[in-house]
């Protein structure tokens, strides 16, 4: 039974290992052979293969930040294990903490203007055309975080989602459940499935179905959308002898409606290895913005914090190249009694700042309800 295998992956994280669970794939790491931090993608690709090919250990598993300055941290593990899709799966016991302090960097009315400011960039500025604007919630507790129940959780609400835990160079842990796949490789064939254009799921079943048609009719977020998949198709095209791109369509999670695009393609080349790929990709306007020049720019102006691993990729590669990685996204970092939560939005020319905001909300709400808040 490959599902109870893959469930007993996600039930043995202890802290410090590394668990990635999806409906297709599941992996757990523990320990350290070699660890690879490096920022220049070919490099960082280059190095994590031959480490691979040295140690005969079977995939590398990590993490990658938004920014190009910071190294990425890619693990060669002493034991390594991989499962089918973890789905069915029923949670181990949650764990439900007293109510934690909160502080948002920035507040609610911080983020509504900081959209507004990006708002007005994009419209007096001809060659910006989308910037991803996200915040950051802290949570402190009065004990320390239990990784393990809420990555349990989080794979057991999230059936369609990447659930992944982490270790982080700084000794923290990013935990999340993404709905978003960067990049996966098989053998010779690829698969990207940009997500980008929301709107948070409705409390009954009409509004939320309401929600569903007035997205996939949004000019808005068709337009927001296209940026992320022509950008995908643009870095892929050259690696690839053909490319099939399926969407838009409609994709749910348990808190948010997204419009999704599967981007498809053969490798024209096998020796290129899922992580070459997907730092090729990083970051894509899903998280960043179009020209990711401006966009690095304006979010680096007026985001007021450090974005770190969030808004990166996690995942894992084996030494032929195959491998998955999934946006950081609907994620924390992790520290002893504290839990930093993030989320973005899209912002375009047409952007409502209280819209904005409203659909981070809904989508810091992936965590939360984990946390049973
Ligand atoms: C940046 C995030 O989401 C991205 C992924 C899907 C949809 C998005 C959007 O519609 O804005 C974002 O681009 C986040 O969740 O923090």
């Amino acid at each position: 039974m490959d599902g109870g295998r893959a469930a007993a992956l996600v039930e043995g994280y202890q802290p410090g290992s590394f668990v990635l669970a999806g409906p297709g794939v599941t992996v757990a790491a523990e320990g350290s052979r070699a660890v690879v931090a490096d920022t220049d993608p070919d490099e960082l690709a280059a190095q994590v293969t031959k480490q691979l090919v040295d140690t005969g250990a079977p995939f590398a598993v990590g993490a990658i930040p938004f920014s190009q300055d910071t190294p990425a941290h890619l693990v060669v593990p002493e034991s390594a294990r991989r499962a089918g899709g973890v789905h069915p799966y029923r949670p181990v016991e949650p764990w439900v903490p007293a109510r934690p302090e909160v502080t948002d960097v920035p507040d609610a009315a911080g983020y509504r203007r900081a959209v507004a400011a990006a708002v007005s960039a994009l419209r007096a500025d001809h060659e910006l055309r989308k910037v991803v604007l996200a915040r950051s919630s802290r949570l402190l507790f009065d004990e320390p975080v239990r990784v393990g129940a809420l990555l349990s959780g989080l794979t057991a609400t999230n059936p369609l989602g990447y659930t992944f835990a982490a270790p982080l160079p700084d000794g923290s842990t990013l935990l999340g459940a993404s709905p978003e796949l960067l990049l996966e490789r098989d053998g010779g064939r690829v698969v990207s499935n940009p997500l980008a254009g929301s709107l948070p799921r409705g409390g009954d079943p009409s509004t939320d179905r309401a929600n569903a048609a007035a997205l996939l009719a949004s000019a808005k977020n068709q337009a927001e959308h296209r940026v992320v998949v022509e950008s995908v198709v643009e870095v892929l095209r050259p690696f690839c002898r053909e490319l099939s791109v399926e969407g838009p369509s409609l994709v749910g999670t348990p808190t948010m409606w997204h419009l999704s695009t599967r981007v498809g393609g053969e490798l024209v080349d096998r020796g290129v290895s899922s992580l070459r790929l997907a730092a090729a990709l990083h970051p894509t306007p899903a998280v960043c913005g179009t020209p990711t020049w401006a966009a690095r720019a304006a979010i680096a102006e007026l985001e007021p914090f450090d974005r770190g691993f969030y808004s990166g990729a996690v995942g894992w590669c084996t030494a032929d190249g195959d491998g998955q990685w999934v946006l950081a996204i609907r994620c924390a970092q992790v520290r002893a009694n504290e839990m930093r939560l993030f989320a973005g939005a899209g912002i375009m020319p047409d952007s409502d700042p209280a819209a904005e905001l409203a659909e981070t909300e809904a989508k810091l709400r992936t965590l939360l309800q984990a946390l049973g808040l």
